[in-house]
């Protein structure tokens, strides 16, 4: 029932259960983007993304991404997850910019209201959550991971972290902001949310955007390392330590919710912005060429 209330929520264009059901089941049936392998010893699970090619959050993969949260939430058996890539490489490149570029209001709406959801479930998760960076991991890669409980990131030059929301022309909204801040700090905010600055490993450990940053071939154990520290602690104890410390940041969106919906539609609907897209869209691509 929460499961099919939550889709519901994600999926406002479906006028029945029925078609609710039918949308989330079809989407499933079309592919995984989200990958679950449950240690139902351990108490652990690990939630692998694989949406190629760069695990981009698109409306698709951020509602696979909450009925699964929701699925292991309601599932008492397990007290700790891990978000990775299946691919190393890249964790996630971000919100998906085709859900933001050429589309309706109504989609922009839909898609703002899945991200939020997103952000609110990870942010206020009960279990322990470690985010195993594998790769590059810039603007809504680096959200999801700023709202897990402890980062791990593997040691390769190549992969950077950050909000880098400016360099593309957009504003980073002011959860994203309250999220770094909560991460790294005021100061060490402003620089790096104006400046839209991606860090390498050594850089994003100094600036502490990651906690750890291991070899990249012990990424995954030191992350199950981490995982087994915070599991000693009791749930209920670490659980409400950690609702106090989030809730003043989670109440600021709630408050909020549909006046946020509104300005991104508003800001992300306007002409600039969207040549500002199509450019960075047309840059990625000259790059691979
Ligand atoms: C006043 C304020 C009010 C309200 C607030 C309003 C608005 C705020 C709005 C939005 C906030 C957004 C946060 C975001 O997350 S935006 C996304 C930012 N992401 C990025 O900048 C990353 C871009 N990508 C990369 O840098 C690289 O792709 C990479 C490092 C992740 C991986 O590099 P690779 O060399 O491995 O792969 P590529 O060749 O670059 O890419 C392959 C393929 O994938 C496409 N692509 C890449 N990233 C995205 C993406 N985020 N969404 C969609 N598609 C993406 C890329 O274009 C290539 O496509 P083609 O194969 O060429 O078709």
């Amino acid at each position: 029932m929460a499961l099919a209330s939550r889709a519901r929520a994600l999926l406002p264009g479906a006028r029945s259960w029925g078609a609710v059901l039918a949308r989330v089941t079809a989407q499933r049936a079309m592919s995984h983007r989200v990958v679950v392998e449950t240690d139902a010893a351990a108490g652990v699970a690990v939630m692998k993304f694989r949406n190629p090619p760069v695990n981009s959050l698109s409306l698709e993969m951020v509602t696979e991404l909450v009925i699964n949260l929701e699925k292991l939430e309601n599932d008492k058996t397990v007290r700790g997850l891990i978000f990775t890539s299946e691919s190393p490489g890249v964790f996630s490149s971000g919100l998906n910019l085709l859900d933001m570029y050429g589309r309706n209001p109504a989609h922009y709406a839909e898609y703002w209201k899945a991200v939020q959801e997103l952000w609110l479930r990870l942010y206020q998760c009960p279990m322990v959550t470690v985010a195993t960076i594998n790769g590059a991991c810039p603007a809504g890669g680096c959200l999801i991971s700023m709202t897990c409980d402890y980062r791990v990131m593997a040691d390769n030059p190549k992969y950077t972290i950050g909000l880098n929301e400016t360099q593309l022309g957009i504003v980073a909204p002011f959860w994203f902001k309250d999220t770094l801040v909560n991460t790294i700090g005021y100061r060490a905010s402003e620089i790096s949310l104006q400046l839209g600055l991606l860090y390498p490993p050594a850089e994003a450990l100094r600036v502490g955007i990651v906690d750890k940053v291991v070899p990249e071939d012990q990424v995954h154990s030191a992350a199950l390392a981490v995982m087994a520290q915070w599991l000693a602690i009791p749930d209920h104890a670490r659980q409400l330590t950690k609702a106090m410390l989030r809730k003043p940041t989670v109440d600021n969106l709630v408050r909020q919710r549909d006046a946020d919906i509104q300005q991104f539609v508003s800001f992300i609907s306007r002409d600039s912005i969207q040549k500002g897209l199509q450019m960075y869209l047309q840059m990625l691509k000259q790059k691979k060429a």
